[in-house]
C-alpha cells in the first residue's frame, strides 16, 4: 500500500499548497483554508483507497469538508482501506500574511496506524534522531538541553530551540534562555519546525511547547519516517474537552511518544510548501506554470524524498525548464 501511494500522496499536498498559494498575503486566513482544503478533498477522491479522516478540519458539525469520520477516495474492491491525517493549510494565518513556513501536510496509514486526537491543545517536545530515548518531557528544561546537546555533540549555547510565540510560553522561553540555549520564535506551524528539527542542517534542534494535538499526530506520523521522535500529553482546557478525550479513548496525563501517536506500519507522509520556510521552500509562481517543494516519506519503504515540481498550468504551457 505505501509504495503504491507515496507518489499519488505528494500530488494531494501539491494540490492544496497551489489552491493556496494563490490566497498568500491577502490577509483572509478563511479563504486560504478554504482553498487549500477544496483542492485536497478533489485529488483525496481520486485516489484508490477507501479512507476515513481521522484528523481533519474539525468535527463534522463545523467543518463542511475534510471532518473527522468523512470518508474520502474512490472506494471499491480494489482500494486500499486507511485513516488519513490532513491539515490542508497547516499555518493559515501566516499563509494569509505572507510570512514563512505555511505548509499542506497530510498521513494515510493503515487502519488504526494514527491516534483520534480531539482539537485540544497538546504539550510537545520533538527531537532529532541523534536525541531519541534520552530526552524527557517530564524533566527539566535545563536537564532535555542538557541531554540534547549531548547527544548532538555541542553545546547548550549552541542549541536553537523553536517555541510558538505565544504568551503561554513565557516561562519556557525564559527557561531555555537561562538555561543558555537559543530561542527561535515562529508566528504559526509547528509541524514544519518539528519536521525541521529532526532533520540535520536545518539549523533547529528541537521544538518545545503546546501546540495543536492534530499536529502532534501528523508530526508523530513524520517523525516514525525521519527516526526523530516526539513525546507529547494532551491539555484538555475544560470538563467538556476532558470528556472529548474519553470518548475518543485518550488518557489524560500520559506521555505519547511517537509510536503511541503513529502505530501505523505502514505510514506515507507528505507536506509541500505554501509560503518559504526552513524546509521548503514556498509555491514560485512564473506565469506558464508554477514549481513547488515537498518532502514525502513511506515508513516501511524507508524513503524520504524532496520533491521539486514544475507544474505547466497554462493551456499549451511550452516552459524551458530551469534547475
Ligand atoms: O495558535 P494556537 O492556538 O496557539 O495553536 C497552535 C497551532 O496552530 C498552528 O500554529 C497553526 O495551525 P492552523 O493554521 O492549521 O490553524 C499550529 O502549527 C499549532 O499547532
Ligand atoms: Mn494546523
Ligand atoms: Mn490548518
Amino acid at each position: 500500500m505505501e509504495r503504491a501511494l507515496v507518489l499519488e500522496t505528494v500530488r494531494v499536498t501539491e494540490q492544496a499548497a497551489l489552491a493556496a498559494s494563490r490566497l498568500v498575503g491577502k490577509g483572509d486566513k478563511i479563504a486560504v483554508d478554504r482553498a487549500g482544503t477544496e483542492a485536497m478533498r478533489e485529488v483525496l477522491n481520486e485516489l484508490d483507497i477507501d479512507g476515513t479522516i481521522v484528523i481533519g478540519e474539525g468535527e463534522m458539525d463545523e467543518a463542511p469538508m475534510l471532518y473527522i469520520g468523512e470518508k474520502v477516495g474512490k472506494g471499491g474492491k480494489n482500494a486500499y482501506p486507511v485513516d488519513i491525517a490532513v491539515d490542508p493549510v497547516e499555518g493559515t494565518t501566516v499563509t494569509s500574511r505572507g510570512l514563512p513556513n505555511g505548509v499542506a501536510v497530510i498521513a494515510i496509514s493503515e487502519k488504526g496506524g494514527l491516534v483520534h486526537a480531539p482539537d485540544i491543545y497538546m504539550d510537545k517536545l520533538v527531537v532529532p534522531p541523534p536525541a531519541v530515548g534520552r530526552v524527557n518531557i517530564d524533566w527539566p528544561i535545563e536537564a532535555n538541553l542538557k541531554a540534547l546537546a549531548t547527544s548532538l555533540n555541542r553545546d547548550v549555547e549552541d542549541l536553537l530551540i523553536v517555541v510558538l510565540d505565544r504568551e503561554r510560553h513565557q516561562d519556557l522561553i525564559r527557561g531555555i534562555r537561562n538555561a543558555g540555549a537559543r530561542v527561535k520564535l515562529i508566528g504559526d506551524g509547528d509541524v514544519i519546525a518539528g519536521l525541521a528539527a529532526a532533520v540535520r542542517g536545518s539549523g533547529v534542534h528541537a521544538l518545545m511547547g503546546s501546540g495543536g494535538a492534530p499536529e502532534g499526530v501528523v508530526t508523530a506520523a513524520a517523525m516514525k519516517c525521519l527516526g526523530g521522535e516526539i513525546q507529547g500529553r494532551f491539555l484538555p482546557a475544560d470538563d467538556a474537552q476532558r470528556e472529548r478525550l474519553k470518548q475518543m479513548g485518550v488518557t489524560e496525563g500520559k506521555v505519547y511518544r511517537t509510536e503511541d501517536l503513529a502505530p501505523g506500519e505502514n505510514i506515507v507522509f507528505s507536506a509541500t510548501g505554501i509560503t518559504d520556510g526552513d524546509l521548503l521552500d514556498g509555491v514560485r509562481f512564473f506565469g506558464e506554470g508554477a514549481r513547488t517543494h515537498s518532502i514525502v516519506m513511506g515508513y516501511s519503504s524507508r524513503i524520504v524524498r524532496f520533491i521539486d515540481s514544475v507544474h505547466l498550468l497554462r493551456k499549451g504551457a511550452r516552459v524551458t525548464v530551469r534547475i
